[in-house]
């Protein structure tokens, strides 16, 4: 029985770098941009235990396992058939070693049914070479030299995998429909976490994994320790580390978030690139030498980001309690910017104060920056980020989200098809970005077509992927 699941990409659009510590919290959404995986019986397999795993959408993008336990402890082996112009995906690798090692470890299954697992991913992921493109573009590159646009690739294709496994694998009832219910998002969420985290040499918060497992939230992350605890792959007591740590309760929060009606996010892709973890590295390093400056810096920022929180909750609460006024309050700043008749209105005052509390949040960021000597907000940045608020009537801020650097701008902004073709008009004229030492001058930004979406990993209906997964 063929088997769609889907789970979205993500955009920190508060918290970077704090994130990585449990007692700050990042604001995430996530995107309508997905990964999907759509597993189908393998019509070539002799027999079981063959796994063939493709992205349709690159060149020599097949990668075919083979799937053994010989040593129930020590968990399922998954071994690459190298073929000629093979290439290595390690996060498809890794899940497959984890996922099926929990798979074998519940069901006490050893012999897996062959498969074939295609991986479509939505074309937002990757900078297209012209726009409009057909729906999952083929990019005529391998995957290693396509151009990602920062919304999270990994973590979508982890956790889409490794729910298309549960419910390839795992017998009914957990294979019904209503994934949400049945194949639980808390187990999908740790797998995919432990999968994630292995493949990535365990740095990283863990929250673009839960924004594909629960879409947009407020999160904190899980003690490390829970992960550092599981053994090698493959080594002795792997299995029954990793299903004792999946099923058991984890320290993450949680809370769901969305962005009220009426407002939009949209992701400018700069296409220049940062390296996060370097970044990462000269952050933390910074943080650990200078234990006093940095808290206080970390302790205002979680502040300025739980205000920004509350006061996107209470616009949302707005939406809901006077549509009218703040209908009328969205019209009003689209048409004419902050100029109103009526200054003092309160859905008006909160859509204000959302600006405000994101010009003070990246005044920290910028000093942060600056005190560690990593560019969080570069300077070109923060000329496209101003400029674009001082044209473009209905935005009300942008940042450089996640790690910051030169990768992508989001703004939030009225959700009107002028408004938005106004930002996409700015993007695409923006010519004054210089990022020094990066050998990018005067590059236009691309707006992505992604929004915000509510929902994390789901169940997908098979017609959607007619014409690019056999179901014969
Ligand atoms: N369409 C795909 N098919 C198969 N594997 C993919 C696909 N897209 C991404 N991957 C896997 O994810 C890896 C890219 O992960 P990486 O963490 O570098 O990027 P990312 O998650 O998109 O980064 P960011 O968090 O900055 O958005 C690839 O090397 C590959 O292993
Ligand atoms: C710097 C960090 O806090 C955010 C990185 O975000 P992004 O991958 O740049 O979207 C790292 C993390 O939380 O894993």
């Amino acid at each position: 029985m063929p088997v769609a699941i889907s789970a979205p990409g993500k955009v920190l659009l508060a918290g970077g770098y704090l994130v990585l510590d449990k007692d700050y919290s990042g604001l995430v959404f996530g995107l309508s941009a997905r990964i999907h995986s759509i597993s189908t019986p393998d019509p070539e397999a002799a027999g079981p235990g063959v796994i063939t795993v493709k992205s349709p959408q690159f060149t020599n993008a097949v990668w075919k396992y083979k799937i053994s336990c010989p040593d129930s402890d020590k968990g399922v082996v998954v071994t690459q058939v190298m073929e000629e112009e093979s290439s290595k995906n390690l996060f498809v690798e890794t899940t497959l070693r984890y996922a099926l090692t929990y798979i074998s470890s519940t069901t006490l299954i050893t012999d897996f049914e062959s498969k074939t697992i295609t991986i479509l991913a939505d074309n937002d992921y990757y900078s297209q070479p012209t726009y409009p493109a057909p729906r999952f573009n083929h990019l005529n590159t391998p995957l290693s030299a396509s151009h990602k646009t920062g919304l999270g690739s990994s973590a979508a294709l982890v956790t889409s995998l490794t729910a298309c496994l549960l419910a390839t694998y795992i017998p009914p009832p957990a294979s019904a429909p209503e994934l949400r219910t049945i194949l639980k998002q808390q187990l999908i969420h740790n797998l995919a976490q432990a999968s994630h985290c292995a493949a990535q040499g365990k740095v990283g918060s863990g929250f673009d994994v839960a924004a594909a497992v629960f879409g947009s939230c407020v999160y904190q992350r899980f003690s490390p320790s829970l992960l550092e605890a599981i053994p090698e792959a493959n080594t002795k007591g792997f299995a029954r580390s990793l299903k004792e740590t999946v099923d058991s309760p984890w320290d993450l929060q949680i809370s769901k978030t969305r962005v009220p009606r009426g407002i939009r996010v949209v992701m400018g892709d700069v296409d220049c690139g940062s390296s996060t973890p370097g970044m990462v590295k000269k952050l933390l390093a910074w943080r650990t030498a200078h234990p006093a400056v940095a808290k206080k810096m970390w302790d205002e920022l979680e502040m300025l980001n739980r205000g920004l929180i509350d006061l996107l909750e209470s616009l949302r609460i707005s939406s809901e309690e006077e549509p009218g006024a703040y209908s009328g309050a969205l019209d009003a700043i689209r048409k004419h910017g902050w100029a109103h008749p009526h200054p003092h209105e309160r859905c008006l005052t909160t859509l204000r104060e959302i600006g405000g509390q994101i010009a003070a949040i990246r005044v920290i960021i910028r000093g942060m920056g600056e005190a560690a000597g990593v560019p969080i907000e570069p300077e070109a940045q923060t000329k496209l980020l101003d400029a674009v608020e001082g044209e473009v009537n209905g935005v009300l801020g942008g940042v450089v989200p996640g790690a910051g650097g030169y990768d992508a701008v989001a703004f939030l902004l009225v959700d009107h098809p002028e408004t938005v073709g106004e930002l996409k008009a700015a993007l695409g004229r923006w010519n004054g970005g210089t990022a020094q030492g990066k050998g990018v001058t005067g590059e236009s930004v691309k707006a992505l077509e992604t929004r915000e979406e509510q929902e994390g990993v789901r169940r997908e209906p098979l017609e959607g992927y007619e014409g690019f997964v056999s179901f014969a």
